[in-house]
């Protein structure tokens, strides 16, 4: 049995779909990223699987976790299973943190609910768990409040609160954004370095493929609210089948790229929920799109595994 199994997810507000048809599996240990431009629905996914969306949502499909669906349980098992099996590191550190607790309080807060550790006990645990996470005591205290660190440091708090109590998935939704440059990398590799040691399976939210790329071993594309291509990074990235992942793909930087060289951006953005044009979100975008695509695309695998859901895919090994 997968750890995650989403099916057929979608998520409605006041009549208006925001989220259609997602389906994703992550096994015990494994590693998935989300990628895709900002407003494709990417936080939603990650807020329907913690039970966190907002009110007015209403998610639809399932949601399983060890076989049980989260999308069906009340707010006590939900309570339940957030923190304890699946835990989430968000975009913003400053605003994930309460700005009136101890970092060694927030930390401590977990073990203390799931873990039943007495107080004492979980002001211990937080301490280790912040020196895993390269807070060393002796130079951050778990005493200090959020606005006295550094914005890197604030992130270590936040991963040190997603895994002090063993999840056994860990939700990483942009966790580097918010961050300089020089960071960011150290912070993924905190990441992915805690996830080895603790056997944690790893969701990867990022609208940057390269970051997908460098931390896990599956992927999906997603577009206006759908999954649009799908499979093992190697299929994906190595041979590129939807002229949506192909865009994302010639739009990242390239190290060999000259200076002042413009980047080959997707022209436009992505609509908004409503304004999506009917068939395939995609084609008004699209340099390939053509009549077909007036319809919408279901998403087709091969027998590997690589989904894609377009009219005019690329072929294998055919280049943009
Ligand atoms: N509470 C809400 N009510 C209505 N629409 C919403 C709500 N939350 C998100 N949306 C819309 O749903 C779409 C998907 O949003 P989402 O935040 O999941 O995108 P994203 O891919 O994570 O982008 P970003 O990287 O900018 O967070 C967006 O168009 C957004 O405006």
């Amino acid at each position: 049995m997968a750890l995650l199994e989403v099916s057929g997810l979608g998520v409605d507000v006041a009549g208006l779909t925001l989220l259609d048809g997602i389906s994703l599996r992550l096994d015990r240990g494994g590693s998935l990223g989300v990628v895709g431009e900002s407003g494709c629905g990417k936080s939603l996914t990650a807020l329907s699987i913690m039970g966190l969306l907002p009110p007015g949502l209403r998610p639809r499909g399932s949601v399983r976790l060890d076989g049980a669906d989260l999308l069906d349980a009340d707010d006590h098992a939900l309570c339940a299973v957030r923190g304890r099996r699946v835990a989430m590191v968000f975009q913003e550190p400053m605003t994930a943190l309460n700005p009136v607790k101890t970092i060694g309080a927030q930390v401590a807060e977990g073990p203390r609910r799931h873990l039943g550790l007495s107080r004492r006990a979980a002001r211990e645990h937080a301490r280790a768990v912040l020196h895993r996470v390269g807070l060393d005591p002796s130079r951050v205290s778990p005493d200090q409040y959020p606005h006295e660190l550094s914005g890197g440091q604030c992130q270590r708090v936040v991963i040190a609160i997603a895994v002090a109590c063993g999840p056994a998935l860990l939700i990483a939704d942009e966790p580097t954004t918010a961050l300089d440059v020089s960071t960011q990398a150290r912070i993924l590799d905190l990441i992915l370095d805690l996830v080895a040691d603790e056997g944690m399976a790893l969701l990867m939210i990022s609208h940057d493929m390269a970051v997908i790329a460098e931390t896990v071993t599956d992927m999906a594309v997603m577009y206006a609210g759908h999954v649009v291509e799908a499979g093992t990074c190697r299929r994906v990235l190595g041979d590129p089948r939807h002229p949506y992942t192909r865009g994302l793909m010639d739009a990242m930087p390239r190290g060999s790229g000259r200076p002042g060289e413009p980047l080959a951006a997707i022209p436009g953005t992505v609509p908004p929920p409503g304004a999506w044009p009917a068939g395939c979100a995609f084609r008004d975008r699209c340099p390939r799109a053509d009549a077909a695509c007036a319809i919408r695309p279901p998403l087709v695998a091969d027998a590997d595994g690589h989904a894609v859901a377009c009219h005019r895919p690329f072929g294998a090994g055919e280049r943009s």
